[in-house]
């Protein structure tokens, strides 16, 4: 499947079980139908799954995914990219680098995170298809998140004449989404905004 990357990024939605208080399938499946453009596996930190049960959830999700058409990245764990047949790999500056995932994995879709300008200049930019820029705003949701960028990190990203597609990530909402947007992110991409939240489509729709 050719994926449009510039599309795909705009509603990005990010989930595993320790981030659900309910069904992950359902929210998944009412995110879907509200209109997120990506969905990523993330399924890590403090209450997530063993490895077995995490792969038969991965599964349950993929098998969503690709019904709807909506495009499956898996978060850091490579061991999966085959059993669960994903469309791209997320990645950050402590995982595998990306341009040994790149001669790994020649077709699937590639995502950065790039947290600061010693980041930028450590990676190998011509390996990736998206950056991940973070966090914008404060997040409960990652307990080792780095110290918040600000939307002022993406503007300077594109000062620098960055031109990857980029998702802004970290404490974003249907009230400051658009300051991200502005500053010059294709999308945002969230957890807690959609997995915590009464109504899925009403804050998907004013994402
Ligand atoms: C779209 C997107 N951007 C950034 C991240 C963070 O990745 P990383 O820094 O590797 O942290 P973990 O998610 O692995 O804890 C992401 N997952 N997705
Ligand atoms: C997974 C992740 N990565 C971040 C980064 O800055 O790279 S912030 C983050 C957590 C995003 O969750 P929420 O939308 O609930 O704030
Ligand atoms: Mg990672």
């Amino acid at each position: 499947m050719n994926w449009d990357i510039n599309r795909i990024l705009r509603k990005y939605l990010i989930m595993g079980s320790q981030n659900c208080e309910r069904v992950p399938e359902e929210i998944l499946l009412e995110a879907i139908d509200a209109g997120i453009t990506a969905f990523q596996f993330r399924e890590k930190g403090i209450g997530c799954l063993g490895d077995e049960e995490k792969l038969q959830l991965g599964l349950r999700l993929r098998a969503i995914c690709k019904e709807h058409h909506v495009p499956f990245f898996i978060n850091d764990d490579i061991q999966l990219v085959d059993q669960l047949d994903v469309d791209g790999i997320h990645v950050g500056q402590d995982d595998m680098p990306a341009d040994k995932l790149r001669r790994k994995y020649p077709d699937k879709m590639i995502g950065l995170s790039v947290s600061n300008d010693e980041e930028v200049k450590r990676s190998d930019l011509k390996s990736v298809d998206y950056l991940g820029a973070g966090p914008m705003f404060p997040t409960s949701s990652k307990a080792d998140a780095k110290p918040v960028a600000g939307i002022e990190w993406i503007k300077r990203l594109r000062d620098q004449k960055i031109d990857l597609p980029i998702v802004g990530i970290g404490g974003i909402n249907p009230e400051n989404a658009d300051a991200v947007l502005r500053a010059g992110a294709q999308g945002v991409a969230v957890i807690s905004a959609i997995t915590t939240c009464e109504n899925i489509k009403k804050v998907v729709k004013s994402l």
